[in-house]
């Protein structure tokens, strides 16, 4: 009650002015009243008098303390679950192995000028349902990874963008949808806090905890390769599944592995006879997420996942194009998810350092065509660069690669008809420089990761535009410049409208005959898109053969 309420019942209680005429009792009981009453106002006066002071020197004591916080360290528990950063004093801190997060003094000190303009040059966007707000790592100085983590990646300059930003979320504990350009570091930005979380929680092996699933072998032994390189030195077992190779080798590894990388349909072969246990998966990434969540995948994500731990499992979604057919879908698999973007994403966009060309052409001179791009781009000083050729059909890919062949080229070639063998040979020629020349479907289109890949020709152009975006990004990887030259005929006019969109996005320039087909953008079906191609492990038994 407030003093003033106090006061109004007191005047109501005393009631009205005393008669003149009051026996001696009359007053006396009055009076006592009177002081009763007093005494009481006085003493609320007093204490809340005493709660205002306290609660001014609260205030004084607790911006005291963020003052100085924001001086010395941030400290995020693990299981923060509040919309706040939760700062604590270093006396209060908790013991170091439970931190998920821990600001750097260093970065601390950055000015807040320099994160705005990393923020500003690198269109970067946060949306944080817990909007913790974390700064990104500018440095490596930045962040305090475990020794053998920290060693392997500050081969590097610095964090890319993808990595500064979503480190502190990944190693928090929070689930993470990473969408930034193809090139960009997006391996090591799910890699890094994988490995170090795993080191940090000890050295216990718990079986699988974490788990990378990926739509190509290509890519899924990519991923493994980069990922021993943080992992092994520290003794954390790694493994690589994928199909059209036998499964005894696998099965053993798995016995060990800590941390497995895979493709859904041999995972899902391990999984069901058992020799894949995944319940203490805490850190599960869908490595070109979108893709992974078409339809053609979508079942066998589905079971995957629901063979993962249910509760307190990290969620992670990266990818370079995040089209809204499949965000509903992540949304399920996913808890209070931080979307981290890397340039403007939410429209599909390629990367900008990549010289895009269309040209419109007649079908039936296509690959007239592509000879004398060879010509163009393998020529006098560019003799030695490496093209990549897309296909769109696998009997197309092998039509082509006959007619190379004939033609004097070397050239490598990776699709779904040849062998497992026959694909790592090739890949391994194009990527060691044995062969400068590599013909491939869109099971190369993904996330392959080819050291100084000069050129892409589109020979057909692919299903979807997302995919044209991921078949580019072949090449102007971790910074580098590169070239897209596109064969564009009238039977893709459908894709011709996203296509401009995207040549717009990137400044670059659109051909008359393009926009000729109108820039009409069709919706994309869910059903249909990219779902091109699945590996098929073609070494698996048919459970059961029927005769007609
Ligand atoms: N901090 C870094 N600085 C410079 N290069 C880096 C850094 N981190 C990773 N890289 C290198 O950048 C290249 C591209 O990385 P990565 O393959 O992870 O790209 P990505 O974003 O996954 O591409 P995609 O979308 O095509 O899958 C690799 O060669 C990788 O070693």
């Amino acid at each position: 009650m407030s003093t003033a309420t106090l006061k109004r019942r007191y005047d109501t209680e005393l009631g009205p002015i005393p008669p003149l005429k009051m026996s001696t009792d009359e007053i006396k009981q009055r009076k006592r009243k009177q002081d009763d009453t007093e005494a009481v106002v006085q003493k609320k006066v007093k204490k809340d008098k005493k709660d205002k002071k306290d609660k001014k020197d609260k205030k004084v004591k607790k911006e005291k303390k963020a003052e100085k916080k924001a001086q010395e360290t941030t400290v995020i528990p693990k299981d923060a679950e509040d919309d706040s950063s939760v700062t604590l004093s270093p006396e209060e801190e908790t013991p170091a192995q439970e931190l998920g997060y821990v600001q750097s003094e260093l970065l601390s000190k950055v000015a807040q000028s320099e994160v705005d303009e990393f923020y500003e040059e690198n269109e970067v966007s946060v949306e944080d349902p817990k909007k913790l707000n974390f700064r990104p790592l500018l440095s490596f100085d930045h962040i305090a990874l475990s020794s053998e983590v920290q060693k392997e990646i500050s081969k590097f300059p610095k964090p890319t963008p993808i990595q500064a930003v979503s480190w502190p979320y990944l190693l928090l504990g929070r689930d993470v949808i990473g969408v930034a350009e193809t090139g960009s570091g997006k391996t090591f930005a799910f890699g890094v806090p994988a490995i170090n979380n795993l080191l940090k929680a000890g050295s216990k092996n718990n079986g699988v905890q974490v788990l990378v699933i990926s739509p190509t072998r290509e890519l899924a032994s990519q991923i493994y390769d980069n990922l021993i390189l943080l992992a092994k030195k520290a003794g954390v077992h790694c493994c690589c599944l994928y199909g059209g190779v036998p499964k005894d080798e696998q099965r053993a590894q798995l016995k060990k592995a800590q941390v497995v990388v895979a493709t859904p349909g041999r995972l899902l072969d391990l999984i069901e006879e058992g020799s894949a246990r995944l319940s203490n998966v805490d850190y599960l990434v869908l490595d070109e997420a979108d893709r992974m969540l078409e339809k053609g995948f979508e079942e066998d994500i589905k079971r995957i996942i629901g063979s993962t731990k249910a509760t307190g499992r990290q969620t992670l979604m990266f990818t370079a194009t995040w089209p809204k057919e499949v965000r509903e879908l992540a949304s399920t698999f996913m808890k209070d998810p931080v979307k981290v973007s890397i340039g403007n994403r939410d429209e599909l966009s390629a990367n900008k350092r990549i010289t895009q060309i269309v040209e419109v052409v007649e079908p039936f001179k296509k690959e007239r065509k592509l000879l004398e791009l060879l010509k163009k781009y393998q020529s006098g000083s560019r003799k030695n660069d490496k093209v990549l050729i897309f296909a769109l059909y696998k009997k197309e890919a092998s039509r082509v690669e006959r007619n190379l062949q004939y033609n004097g080229y070397k050239v490598a070639a990776i699709h779904g008809d040849l062998s497992q063998q026959q694909r790592t040979q090739a890949l391994g020629e194009f990527k060691s420089g044995e062969s400068n020349l590599l013909l491939a479907t869109d099971v190369a289109a993904r996330g392959l990761d080819i050291p100084n890949v000069k050129t892409v020709i589109n020979l057909t152009f692919p299903l979807t535009v997302e995919d044209y975006v991921h078949r580019i990004g072949r090449t102007g990887r971790a910074g580098q410049t590169g070239t897209a030259h596109t064969l564009f005929t009238e039977q893709e006019k459908h894709l011709a409208g996203a296509l401009v969109n995207v040549l717009n996005g990137a400044g670059q320039p659109v051909p008359e005959d393009l926009k000729k087909f109108g820039t009409h953008t069709k919706k994309k079906e869910h059903s249909a898109y990219g779902a091109f191609y699945k590996d098929v492990d073609t070494t698996k038994k048919p459970k059961k053969i029927t005769f007609d």
